[in-house]
């Protein structure tokens, strides 16, 4: 009945596994089963001891312990029983010192596992094609990358060891009784199976329903959570941080209630077969009322069955408990194999080549479509660019620009046409070289919640003194850093928190020029529209203008053209004309 999740999560594992893992899980196996095997000795050790003890003169008369006795050379029965539970005391010592020892190495073999399947969500979702992100929130991102892997390990990798291990314990117990006395294995069948599969009956949909319901719910969580505190000022200012707290509350009124479901649910196994063990025992009885013949062994078969009920029992809670969160946990193993599929991934990289950047960069007759899209966004782009040169973007919004930069940065592939590089075409191959000498500055450039120094070298752990400064200077930082107390060091605030719109902007320039990049793609801010953001981000382009540095410009603002070579304007995805500054100004003015 459970064989279906249980094949279900072994395949999944499967995937994760490194051949070194997957003997390990042999080895595993092979301690376990050593493990089970002293519970089952240690249990089976004081059935003995108990009818010895319960019978005056029965040490001696024992076929096994009378011979131990007279060696060892005891007066008395009562020392010699006492000898035999220290005895045993130290048997149920080292058992459990030994498998707590296997479960130090089963916790670490899961640890292991766990990481490499972080390691492989976040390979598969930094290998997506870059436009695939815009299908998921950074909310979901998370869970995905952190959340589920978690939820995977204790829900899918702890509950099968867990079940495996408990498997065959009862298994060992089984076979034991099996041969000491037969007719107990068919008690505790008549009474254990039907009420366990009955509980797992009754748990199993409910429990997979809640684990997909709180998957479903704790990404809303986060994503509310999220826009309250980075809309903190705009969501006050339209009085609406009411209204998202309190669908935060409601969402997580949802996501508590079903937790304590699952907990609910993870105790009504032991309560079950509590109830259950007592039927045993009344079942014993009754069985001694109906054939009186067998009650001379009454006592010692209640006995028996205490002691294997005493172990039975927590392996067959830990059984079903291991079965209902495989159920509820099923949704991670659904949320792994997701975006598996080839059309998913970039990999694999190939081999990588230098690449030579002296003379010129081209978009030949280029042409870009988004997946499932009927319409072009780019068209038979034709530019030629000479090293060293400024060239400006202007057109409507929507005209594809930044998609036509989104192309030279390598994120997305045109269909057609090339991006040539001195003549040569960029190919994957050259994908390192060329990420290595072009720089990007959007418009909302990606801030960290840490020092200036950190945010321009992106959390370099040896900066390069010398070139910091020139960057700083270049980017027309010098004054602002000079005048902040803690300078460099001073921390900007989540995601630059504490920066103007101009100064977030030279910090993402300082950053490209820290970098020593030769190719700038620079897209103009248009929320930060005031004259000294203005102001600021001009004074700091019109001075790389006078440097090497290639540079292309979307812009929204003709003034900040001023120093570009050409100006190329784009409508519908094509290139409608090329224009110099001085004529773009004068047929505004
Ligand atoms: N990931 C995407 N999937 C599908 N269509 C997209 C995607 N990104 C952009 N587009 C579409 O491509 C077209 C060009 O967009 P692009 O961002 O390149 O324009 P733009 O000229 O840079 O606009 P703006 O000046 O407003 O930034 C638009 O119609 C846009 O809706």
């Amino acid at each position: 009945m459970a064989s279906g999740i249980i094949n279900y999560s072994l395949d999944s594992i499967r995937f994760y596994l490194t051949n070194a893992q997957k003997r390990k899980t042999i080895w595993l196996f092979v301690l376990t089963i050593i493990s089970s095997f002293m519970e089952v000795v240690g249990l089976a050790s004081l059935v003995p001891v108990m009818l010895v003890a319960a019978e005056p003169g029965g040490v001696q008369k024992s076929k096994y312990f009378g011979p131990v006795y007279h060696a060892i050379g005891f007066q008395e029965e009562s020392h010699f029983l006492l000898f035999l539970i220290a005895v045993i005391f130290v048997f149920f010592l080292l058992k459990s010192l030994f498998s707590v020892w296997v479960n130090y190495i089963q916790a670490r073999f899961t640890a292991e596992v766990g990481i490499s399947i972080v390691k492989t969500q976040l390979g598969k979702y930094l290998n997506l094609p870059f436009w695939y992100f815009n299908d998921f929130g950074s909310s979901g991102l998370i869970n995905s990358t952190l959340g589920v892997p978690t939820a995977y390990v204790s829900g899918i990798l702890r509950a099968l060891l867990a079940f495996f291990s408990e498997m065959i314990i009862v298994f060992v117990i089984t076979i034991g009784i099996l041969i000491y006395k037969p007719l107990l294995v068919l008690i505790l069948t008549v009474v254990l199976l039907p009420a366990g599969m009955l509980t797992y009956r009754l748990l199993r949909s409910r429990s997979q329903k809640i684990g997909n319901r709180i998957n479903e719910l704790r990404p809303i969580s986060f994503a509310i959570v999220g826009d309250l505190f980075n809309g903190f000022t705009e969501l006050k200012l339209a009085n609406k941080q009411k209204s998202f707290e309190q669908r935060l509350i409601a969402n997580q009124n949802e996501v508590q209630s079903l937790d304590a479901e699952a907990y609910l649910f993870s105790l009504l196994p032991t309560k079950m077969i509590e109830m259950v063990a007592i039927i045993g025992v009344l079942t014993i009885f009754l069985y001694a009322i109906f054939f009186p013949s067998a009650s001379t062994n009454l006592i010692a078969l209640v006995g028996l069955f205490a002691a294997a009920a005493y172990r039975l029992m927590p392996s067959m809670n830990r059984i079903l408990t291991a079965l209902v969160q495989l159920k509820q946990f099923q949704y991670t193993i659904e949320s792994l194999e997701s975006y598996r599929e080839a059309k998913y991934n970039e990999s694999p990289h190939p081999q990588q080549l230098p690449l030579s950047f002296n003379k010129s960069i081209a978009f030949d007759n280029l042409c870009f479509s988004f997946p499932g899209e009927q319409k072009p966004t780019l068209r038979n782009v034709n530019i030629a660019i000479r090293k060293g040169e400024k060239i400006g973007f202007i057109g409507s919004s929507g005209s594809g620009k930044t998609t036509l930069m989104n192309i030279l940065l390598r994120f997305y592939s045109e269909q057609q046409g090339a991006i040539l590089i001195d003549g040569q075409p960029l190919t994957p191959q050259h994908l390192q070289a060329w990420h290595s000498i072009i720089g990007y500055v959007k418009q909302d450039t990606f801030l960290m919640e840490a020092s200036i120094q950190d945010n321009i070298t992106l959390g370099d752990s040896e900066v390069d003194i010398k070139r910091m400064h020139y960057a700083i200077e270049q980017a027309s930082l010098q004054s602002f850093v000079t005048s902040l107390p803690e300078g460099l060091n001073t921390f900007i605030g989540e995601r630059g928190s504490k920066l103007s719109g101009g100064q977030r902007q030279r910090i993402g320039i300082a950053r490209a020029l820290y970098k020593q990049t030769e190719i700038l793609v620079l897209d103009e801010a248009t929320s930060a529209l005031d004259n000294e953001t203005e102001r600021e981000v001009n004074e700091a382009i019109n001075k790389l203008s006078h440097t090497d540095m290639t540079i292309l410009i979307i812009a929204h603002r003709i003034t900040t053209l001023r120093e570009c070579d050409r100006i190329y304007e784009l409508s519908h995805g094509e290139v409608i004309a090329e224009h110099q500054y001085e004529d773009l100004i004068r047929k505004i003015v």
